[in-house]
């Protein structure tokens, strides 16, 4: 990444698009201290990251990354983890749930929120890809960060869940600070501010409105995608 600046207030939703490679979950891993940049700054308030205890750091910051751990253990557990001391309160891990649309997949478990998420154990069971990323959506909120980052969430919802996360976004996180990444225009267009990388670097940013007005890169792609849904020829052709 070169020349990245940015600023997020806090409170605010925050997207970050760009087409594959150009550097999105690798600023969410900066932001988080996996990697620690070669050159600059990364300032929460006014303190140089670099400079803190990496293990508080982390703890103010919820993340849901595409690659996400998928744990050969209870679902209770799988949530739970993502704050450590409420592991045991099923209430907390319940409610986690019920937000990210994971109670009604884990309650039709042969053994509910004690259900083993593997195959591999006596009445375990494996989940599909949009129910695990259910499952990692609750162990997101269970946190109580006040940094949300959610690297490709909904890839794998069903349209009806991906819509319901998005409309449901900022009552959810209200008085969090969310940076969402996506490649579904459709959900980014809400965000406070759009920031678009390019090749490691930002090539633009601003509101929906105004990256629309300014005809560059991101609507480009913004119209591509909806052109897709919209016009019945433009789209690819199965034979
Ligand atoms: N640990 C690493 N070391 C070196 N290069 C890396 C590392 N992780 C990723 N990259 C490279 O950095 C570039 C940006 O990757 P990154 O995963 O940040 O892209 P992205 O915008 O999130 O892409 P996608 O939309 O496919 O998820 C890619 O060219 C990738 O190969």
């Amino acid at each position: 990444m070169r020349d990245v600046s940015l600023r997020i207030d806090a409170g605010e939703v925050i997207a970050l698009v760009g087409e594959n490679g150009s550097g999105k979950t690798t600023l969410a891993k900066l932001l988080c201290r996996l990697y620690l940049p070669q050159q600059g700054a990364i300032r929460w308030d006014e303190t140089d990251t670099a400079a803190v205890d990496p293990d508080g750091l982390r703890r103010s910051i919820a993340v849901i990354f595409q690659d996400f751990l998928h744990y050969a253990l209870t679902a209770r557990e799988n949530i739970g983890f993502g704050a450590i001391d409420q592991v045991d309160d099923l209430a907390a891990v319940r409610a986690a749930a019920v937000r990210s649309g994971a109670e009604p997949v884990i309650t039709a478990l042969p053994n509910g929120y004690d259900t083993i998420l593997s195959p591999e154990f006596a009445d375990g069971r494996d989940l599909s890809i949009g129910q695990w990323q259910r499952v990692a959506l609750a162990r997101a909120f269970i946190r109580d960060a006040p940094l949300v980052i959610l690297d490709e969430p909904t890839a794998a919802l069903d349209p009806r869940a991906e819509h319901d996360l998005f409309t449901s976004i900022r009552a959810l996180y209200t008085g969090r600070t969310v940076l969402l990444i996506s490649h579904r225009y459709s959900t980014v267009r809400a965000a406070d501010r759009i920031y678009v990388l390019s090749d490691g670097r930002i090539a633009e940013h601003g509101s929906h409105e105004q990256l629309m007005a300014a005809a560059g890169h991101y609507a480009e792609l913004f119209t591509l995608q909806a052109a897709a849904y919209t016009e019945p020829t433009s789209g690819p052709v199965l034979s």
